[in-house]
């Protein structure tokens, strides 16, 4: 990899880091034809989409009793593991249950009130690797909500993989579903004759599932955008390149299209990453992907002139995941609003969230950490305000509910508060 200085990159460099979607964007044309067969054709579409793109003859799509029976089968290390992330993931969500409450504001009650969604349809990828840490990450946030029915879709295959339908059963879905990329998300958006269509449809893809999300959106709630994986670690002189190397790396093997990226204003350290990334991408199983995902034009190891202008490079990027690598990390962090998830030291490496620290790690990817968070029991959670105002508290404002009213044209609206008040 080659070290780039911040303060030199020309615009279209700037736009290729920014505004990174160009990948999503490329197949949504595609993906858009892809999501209205399903809509139309059903089941006939997701079978013939499973020979196409998954070279797969599909026979039941859904698959909710081989999910039981892999969970009963795995070895025994691998269900622990799957029991153990599950237990660390269910209590940092557990936290997260939000209580309904109703306060005294100067005679009117006001409240707001909490309640699950009826419905979700979680999206657990497995395309070039397998994604079990996702159907954790999908579901058990949707059942600590309190959604009754959570439907999971994962690609198909001869033997789908039985690590994942084993996760997919101990996080407590209520229905499984072989079926991948867009034609995944609209079948959980629109509903097939086999899959029962969910009032959200959430979880983490490829760039044609980030794209059919994006597509099926004006339609269905979903989460958000979280496609391809990225990582942004923001370090000092005194970070470890080694660790730092390994993050990126970590992440780079998810897919080609992954962007990971370091910066840091000491140019021996970034001399250190970037080397230290070439030589532990070299010889791993996955090392045509890490390879494609670092020239990646939305990766790259940056030197800056100061840590403030690294803050800054880090804030516009707003990635998917933030490591911060630099002794005054909360500090740094503090100027730093727009990350999916952070990662605090040398003994938080990303991987941590990605599997068992407890944390969510489905996450906003392509710059849409700007605006949210990554998916959590609020995701799952419908709230509504409550009301109750007495004769003396509607009393007290009833001017100024009538003569804004009147001065809005609506003079029902100012009539109905007047009649409470009719001898
Ligand atoms: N942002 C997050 O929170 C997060 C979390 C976990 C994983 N991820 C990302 O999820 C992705 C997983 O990708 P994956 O590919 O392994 O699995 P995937 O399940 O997302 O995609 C596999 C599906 O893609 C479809 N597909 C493949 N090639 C296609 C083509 N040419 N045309 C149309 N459809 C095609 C197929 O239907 C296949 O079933 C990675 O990009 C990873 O970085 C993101
Ligand atoms: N890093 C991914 C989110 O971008 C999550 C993941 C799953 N498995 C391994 N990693
Ligand atoms: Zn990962």
């Amino acid at each position: 990899m080659n070290v780039r200085t911040v303060a030199d990159l020309a615009p279209e460099e700037r736009a290729a880091l920014f505004d990174r979607d160009a990948g999503v964007e490329a197949v949504r044309d595609d993906v858009a034809d892809i999501v209205s067969s399903v809509a139309e054709e059903g089941d006939v579409a997701l079978r013939r989409f499973a020979e196409e793109f998954d070279h797969v003859s599909v026979g039941n799509i859904d698959i909710t009793d081989a999910a039981e029976r892999a969970y009963e089968e795995i070895d025994d290390p691998v269900r622990e593991a799957i029991e153990d992330a599950a237990a660390n993931i269910r209590a940092f969500h557990e936290r997260q249950v939000p209580e309904d409450w109703r306060a005294d504001f100067e005679g009117r009650e006001l409240g707001r009130r909490f309640r699950p969604l009826d419905s979700a349809g979680v999206y657990a990828p497995g395309g070039t690797a397998a994604y079990p840490s996702s159907a954790l990450m999908g579901v058990i946030p949707a059942k600590v909500a309190g959604v009754e029915h959570v439907a999971v879709a994962t690609p198909p295959a001869d033997e789908v993989n039985p690590v994942t339908l084993a996760a997919i059963h101990a996080a407590g879905a209520d229905a499984v579903y072989q079926v991948g990329g867009a034609q995944a998300i609209a079948a959980l958006a629109y509903g097939t004759e086999t899959v029962t269509a969910t009032d959200i449809v959430v979880g983490p893809g490829n760039r044609w599932v980030t794209a059919a999300k994006a597509e099926v959106r004006g339609d269905v709630a979903i989460d958000f955008l979280a496609g391809p994986s990225e990582i942004m670690v923001v370090a000092d002189g005194d970070a470890d390149p080694g660790l730092v190397a390994a993050d990126l790396v970590a992440q780079a093997e998810h897919d080609e299209n992954a962007s990971v990226v370091a910066v840091t204003d000491d140019e021996g350290l970034a001399e250190a990453v970037a080397a230290a990334v070439d030589e532990q991408a070299a010889g791993r199983e996955r090392e045509a992907v890490i390879r494609g995902a670092l020239e990646h034009d939305a990766s790259g190891v940056f030197l800056a002139r100061s840590m403030s202008e690294a803050v800054l490079f880090a804030e516009e990027y707003a990635a998917e995941h933030l490591s911060i690598q630099a002794d005054d990390d909360e500090a740094l962090l503090e100027r730093i609003p727009s990350a999916g998830s952070v990662f605090l030291g040398p003994y938080s490496p990303v991987a941590a969230g990605d599997y068992a620290a407890g944390t969510n790690h489905v996450l906003p990817t392509g710059g849409s950490a700007r605006v949210t968070g990554g998916l959590s029991v609020d995701t799952f959670v419908r709230s509504t305000t409550v009301q109750r105002l007495t004769e003396d508290s509607l009393g007290d404002i009833s001017e100024t509910i009538t003569t804004l009213a009147e001065a809005e044209g609506l003079e029902a609206h100012a009539e109905s508060v007047r009649k409470r008040f009719e001898d």
